[in-house]
Formats: structure tokens, sequence, C-alpha cells
């Protein structure tokens, strides 16, 4: 293979990177994009498996992201409703299950006050503290050394409002336990989608799906990019000086290139090596981005069975192995799906377990919220992205304790002819889809303003 010329190698063919890709072919420079996968959309995935189409990574959009709906739109891509008809199901932490309908749920009157005076806590510093720069704020070190759990014993100590409000970030959204990350974390969480509020509120975050699937956001860019994409083609090596890089992937593929785009999570950062090495800064930094883990759980079934029985398929436990499920049903279909979650140390004990174990107890679960049927579904099929070489882990990455706001106003600096771009360093729309367009386009302008052209 001869070496190929661009102004700018990309590294990675998921949203981010094929945002920046195309809004830098957009500006008139030429661009490779270099993907591992043997596809493109990393962590956006959909495929049918055993005859049904599934979302295997991420799939909903929520209002505020705009850069995303726009995407759609210029992509031609229509999008539809997440059911939500009838009732919802709480379970609480005495394994109680209640039937509720509105936003909150049926706790008794002391913990709901409780839950809403920690979501007003939560809405004003989230509204304070911004998405933007988190770390810069008065009060970044104060809230980033003290855990999200520790923090929450010290606002209340009503134990099921804060396993509540817990489970919304921890399990829901970092998918890490809420000892491990600050509640400077948190905060930057709700920022990134606009409010702490948005977060708890299923009907807002968890809107609307495209029609056809998220992979085809990618898939389109990566269409239109044409023969520019590369698949199998892990980069390995990165040969660097402050002028240009010369990328080496898999496949003989040689890239030089007057600027580098790494468009993967911070967690593969340290995957490529790196000549000359990038400097401590980047070395420190990196070691304490990591990814959660949580197992994305899909159940189809002949019909949406709990809607004649008025339920909305939507369901909340904090105490339940799975701690969240939806209706998932795909658009216009007669089958009916459900999508449950299973997050942080509920999913290394389920990882424990031999498959059939893991399975039985998964749907032991499902069926405390939606009644038995929902054991027996037709289709079962577990998203395992913590094995995925090129993920790690799912949904996405998080500081550790402290990590925040010592390294994060370095997170999306440049090095070198080095770029980072990719959904878990984005302000709004931090480890969405949508952070991951914005911080491609976000990239691309930057590159662009530097190359002059
Ligand atoms: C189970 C799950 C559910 C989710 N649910 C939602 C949701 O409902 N809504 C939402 O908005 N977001 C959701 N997300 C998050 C969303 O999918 C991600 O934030 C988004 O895909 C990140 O895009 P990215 O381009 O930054 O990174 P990625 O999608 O991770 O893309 C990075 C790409 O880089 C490639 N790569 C890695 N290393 C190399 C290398 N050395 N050389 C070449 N290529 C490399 C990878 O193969 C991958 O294709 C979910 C994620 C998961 C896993
Ligand atoms: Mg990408």
């Amino acid at each position: 293979m001869p070496t190929l010329q661009r102004d700018v190698a990309i590294v990675g063919a998921g949203p981010s990177g094929l945002a920046a890709a195309t809004a830098l072919r957009k500006a008139g420079l030429s661009v490779a994009v270099l993907e591992a996968r043997d596809r493109v959309g990393g962590r956006t995935w959909t495929d049918t498996i055993d005859g049904a189409m599934l979302e295997i990574g991420g799939q909903w959009v929520s209002p505020d992201q705009t850069t995303l709906i726009s995407l759609l739109d210029e992509l031609g891509l229509e999008t539809f409703d997440r059911y939500r008809e009838g009732e919802s199901v709480y379970i609480s932490a005495a394994g109680e299950r209640t039937r509720y309908t509105g936003e909150s749920f049926p706790v008794d009157e002391t913990t709901r006050k409780e839950m809403d005076r920690l979501i007003q806590i939560l809405d004003d510093l989230a509204a304070q503290v911004g998405a933007e720069e988190p770390w810069a704020h008065p009060l970044a070190r104060e809230l980033d050394t003290i855990s999200f759990k520790h923090w929450l014993i010290e606002q209340s100590d009503d134990a099921e409002a804060r396993d509540n409000i817990g489970l919304f970030i921890a399990g829901g959204m970092l998918t890490k336990p809420a000892h491990s990350f600050s509640a400077l974390q948190a905060v930057l969480m709700a920022a990134s989608a606009g409010s702490f509020s948005h977060l708890v509120d299923e009907d807002f975050i968890l809107d609307k799906r495209v029609i056809g699937g998220m992979q085809q956001v990618s898939i389109r860019m990566a269409a239109a990019l044409g023969d520019d994409v590369f698949l199998n083609a892990p980069v390995r090596t990165v040969q660097w000086s402050e002028d240009g890089a010369v990328v080496l992937a898999d496949g003989d593929i040689r890239v030089e290139a007057a600027r580098v785009v790494l468009a993967v999570p911070p967690n593969l950062y340290s995957r490529i090596s790196y000549d000359p090495p990038l400097p401590r800064r980047q070395h420190q930094m990196h070691q304490h981005q990591s990814l959660g883990l949580v197992i994305k759980v899909h159940a189809v079934y002949e019909t949406p069975f709990w809607r004649e029985d008025g339920l909305a398929g939507t369901g909340f436990g904090a105490s339940e192995v799975v701690q969240e499920v939806y209706d998932n049903t795909n658009h216009e279909d007669t089958r009916g799906t459900l999508v449950a979650f299973v997050s942080d140390e509920k999913a290394d004990a389920m990882f424990e377990l031999s498959e059939e174990e893991r399975r039985a107890t998964i749907l032991g679960s499902l069926a405390r919220y939606l009644g038995p049927k929902a054991a027996e579904p037709v289709v079962y099929y577990e998203s395992d992205w913590g094995s995925e070489e090129w993920t790690r882990g799912a949904y996405a990455a998080s500081f550790d304790l402290g990590g925040l706001h010592r390294y994060g106003k370095d997170t999306r600096t440049p090095v070198g002819p080095f770029h980072f771009s990719c959904s878990d360093i984005a302000a709004e729309g931090y480890q969405h889809v949508d952070g991951a367009v914005r911080m491609g386009q976000r990239t691309a302008a930057d590159i662009v303003a530097r190359l002059g052209k």
C-alpha cells in the first residue's frame, strides 16, 4: 500500500471521528479515517440477532441534543417516540412493587420531599458549575474530593432518597459505584444534559430513537466519505513532531498528515505507541479516565404484553439486579422489546454466574417488574461491551475521585499534532452521541483555523 498524504488522519470511525472528518472535508481538507473494527459506529451498533433488530449500543435522543438532531435531519434520518403510555413500576428496597404514573417515584411523603430537595440542590449546582469547564468553578476542588456517595450522605440521612438519586447518575449514567467518582463528576453529568431534572425524567432523556437505528448516523457519514474510511485498520503507532505525523495501521496503511485526531475513548489512547512518547501530563491524565460497566439486556416477545396490562414497560428499582427497564419496541414492530440495565457491581456479580444462571437471574428481575411473561422472551441478548477490545466498557469514560478538577482543563487541549475528540471529553452531550458529534465538529473547526484553509 502506498503512503497516503492527507491534511488530517483520524483514528476511529465512531460518531465523533466521522463528524470531524465530515466537517474537515466540507472545509476543503483531505482526510483518512482509520477504524480498528470491521464496521463503523463504535459504541453505536444496530444489528439483527436471532431475527430481532437490536440497538446494541447507544440509541436514545433527547430534545436538548440539538447538534445530533440537526445531523439526523441532514442525513435524512427520522426519529420515533419511545412508547410510554400507561403506568410505571417502582420496586422499593424492601422489594415492594408499586404501580404509579407521573415523574415522582411512589415513595412516602418525607422521602419524596427529600428527593425533591436533593434534585433542587443538584439542579442549582449544575446551573452554577456548567458543563464547559466544571474544573474552573470555585467549588470544583471541594466537590471533586468527595465521592458522590459520601456527598449524598452529607446532604441527607434518608437512605431511600439517596439511593434513588444515586441511581440516576451512578448506575444510570456513569455506570460506576457512587463511591468511586466525585460529586463534581456527578454535577458535570447533570450539567451536560441541561440539568439534573432532565436525568431523572426518562421522558426527556430517553425521548426518541432513530428509525433504522443509531448506527445509521455513522454509516451514512462514512458512505459520504467513501474510500477515505479504512476498516480493519487499527492504528498501532504514530511517529510525530510538532509539524505532523506518520500514522501506521494494520493492513500496511501509512498516512502522512499535518494533524491527527484521536477519536477513541480515553482508556484506549495508550493502546497506541507514540514515537516520541506523549508528554508527562498526558501519560498521567490518561491513567485516571476509565470506562464504566453496564450490561444492556434485550428481551423480545411475540407481543408487547405489558401494554395490555396498562403498563408502560418502564420500571425502576435501585436494589433490583435490573435497576431500569423500558419498552424498546422497534418502530412499527408487532413484537415487543424490553431493554434493561444491570450496572457496575451488579454487572460484576452477574458475570460471575454461568450464562444460564445469569439469564435466569436477570429475567427473574424483569418478571418482578412486569409479570411472569417477562421471563419467557423469544429472543434474549446481553450487550457485552466490556469484552470488546476496542471499547472495554460502557457507556463512557469518567475520571476517578479527584481527577476532574486536577486534569479536566487538559482533556481537550491538543498536544503536538494531536487533537482529542470523543463523547467522553465533551461538555454538552457528555457521554452521549450528541457530545461525540459536538466534539468532532469542534475539533474540526480548531484544525481548520490552524491549517488556515
Ligand atoms: C450500551 C450503550 C448504550 C448507550 N446508550 C446511549 C444512548 O441511548 N444515547 C446516547 O446518546 N449515547 C449512548 N451511549 C453512548 C454513545 O454510544 C457514545 O457516547 C458514542 O458512541 C461515542 O462516540 P465516539 O465517536 O466518541 O466513540 P466510539 O463510538 O467509541 O468510537 C470510537 C471508535 O474508535 C475505534 N478505535 C479504537 N481504538 C482504535 C485504534 N487504535 N485504531 C483505530 N480505531 C480505533 C473504535 O473501534 C470505535 O469505532 C451508549 C453506549 C453504550 C455502549
Ligand atoms: Mg469517533
